[in-house]
């Protein structure tokens, strides 16, 4: 069993590398089932557990992956005939998976991909996907488990989503890249892993314009082929290093941090007192003495992201009055609170809305992850807790954030992974996956 054990109290100083982006190499890995000739190759491939089960999908469907852990390259080989069933088992380790349905799709004519079970964080339906998926022409049914896609061609159409789901952007990009005619997504997600998806396939052949708008315009084309890709920062690690410097009167650099991509947070945390100086060479975060409190309501971007939520509770709690934060996007997405009650945390749920009493005299304790925001929470709580904070269920952390300690701790935080076997012994962890 693993824990991370934090010492808090130590204030973080120095320049931090940020890795690329969960969120954009998981379609960009599905979008590499396309290319019909040549290989893909990626660089900057975060080391996330994740990627690994993504590319066990591939695998299954008989591409060819290769990654190296050591460069961080990535190469998919998926010009030779490929399946068209993503078994269950693999699809149940990671929602994400259910983006090889449209690729698989616009490629064989069929799709056969188990259906994703819902998180802990909600529910979290694929309807939008699907619909989209019927308005380019698919049948789509569900059996023992599965959906099955089927189309003898699927053909351009005007697609409006209800919500602007990533997801079933995701999909329908890829459906859509090799119909037949022009394809309108409207109310489409406008996040940045939207952009790159975007900028991958256009590299690989794709006509597309307009990701990060509201509305994308892909008109199809016959076949893609492979090309070489840098995934783009992920800005919720930017963001989660953000608010650690933010909450630990910290002085820290977020190596090449994009200050676009993290709008909404940085304009919370500059309302809290934070000082923010978006530099040439990244984003140098500054914290305050005390944090002012602020009212935050996560929505899809460019308004606050849910996936920074977790971690921005944390700063509220030990701001200098009430503040609020509104959860709009996933209807389960404050499991972590319960955990920082543990930790002296002072607050009440009112539905998805969250009142957050401060400043919070937070106080180590043995802590659990429920999901991967909520376990990168925990790290940050134990980052000013005082005394000795033991986050476990660290499963959750590996999906998004590799060698989380061992960045923080090179910033001068009390911090180590350790395995703890039978007999109560520790031993270090120097590499988590
Ligand atoms: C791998 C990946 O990129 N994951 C991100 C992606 O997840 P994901 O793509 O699953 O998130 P969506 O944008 O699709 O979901 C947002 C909301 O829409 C609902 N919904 C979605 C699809 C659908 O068909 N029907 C429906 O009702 C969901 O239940 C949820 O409440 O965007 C989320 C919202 O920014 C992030 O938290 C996740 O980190
Ligand atoms: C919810 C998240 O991811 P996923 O959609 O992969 O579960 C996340 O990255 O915070």
């Amino acid at each position: 069993m693993e824990e991370i054990i934090i010492n808090g109290g130590h204030r973080l100083q120095g320049t931090v590398e940020i890795d690329g982006a969960k969120n954009a190499i998981l379609p960009i890995m599905a979008a590499s089932l396309l290319a019909t000739e040549g290989v893909t190759e990626i660089d900057d491939v975060p080391i996330l557990a994740d990627v690994y089960t993504m590319s066990a999908v591939l695998e299954s469907l008989a591409a060819e992956v290769a990654f190296d852990k050591n460069s961080q390259k990535l190469r998919i080989d998926a010009s030779k005939p490929l399946n068209y069933e993503a078994p269950f088992e693999l699809v149940s380790q990671m929602r994400a998976s259910i983006i090889v349905l449209g690729a698989l799709l616009a490629r064989l004519g069929v799709a056969k991909v188990a259906m994703p079970g819902g998180c802990a964080i909600g529910s979290r339906p694929i309807d939008l996907h699907l619909k989209g998926l019927r308005q380019l022409g698919a049948r789509i049914t569900q059996n023992g488990g599965y959906i099955e896609a089927r189309a003898q061609k699927l053909i351009g159409a005007d697609i409006y989503l209800d919500f602007p789901s990533v997801g079933a952007t995701e999909n329908i990009m890829l459906a859509a890249t090799l119909a037949e005619g022009t394809t309108f997504i409207e109310n489409a997600a406008r996040e940045p892993e939207i952009v790159d998806l975007a900028i991958m396939l256009s590299e690989m052949g794709a006509h597309i314009s307009g990701a990060g708008t509201e509305t994308i315009k892909i008109v199809g084309v016959k076949k893609l082929h492979g090309i070489s890709h840098q995934v783009v920062q992920d800005r919720i690690e930017a963001g989660t290093m953000m608010v650690a410097a933010a909450i630990t009167q910290g002085h820290v650099l977020i190596k090449n941090a994009i200050g676009y991509h993290n709008r909404p947070l940085i304009s919370k945390l500059t309302e809290m007192g934070v000082k923010i100086d978006e530099r040439d060479d990244g984003i140098l975060v500054e914290g305050p003495e005390k944090l002012r409190p602020v009212n935050v309501k996560t929505m899809p971007h460019p308004g606050f992201p849910t996936d920074m939520q977790p971690q921005m509770t944390v700063a509220q709690l030990l701001a200098d009055g009430v503040s609020v934060m509104n959860e709009t996007v996933f209807e389960n997405r404050f499991m972590h609170m319960n955990e920082l009650r543990r930790m002296n945390a002072d607050f009440e749920i009112e539905g998805n809305t969250l009142l957050l009493h401060g400043p919070a005299d937070l106080r180590g304790a043995q802590v659990e992850a429920t999901d991967l925001r909520a376990a990168a929470a925990l790290v940050l709580a134990g980052l000013v807790a005082d005394g000795e904070t033991r986050v476990g269920q660290l499963q959750y952390l590996d999906r998004g954030y590799y060698l989380l300690h061992q960045k923080l701790s090179l910033l001068g935080a009390d911090i180590r992974r350790v395995d703890i076997d039978a007999s109560g012994a520790e031993h270090p962890v120097l590499s988590a996956i």
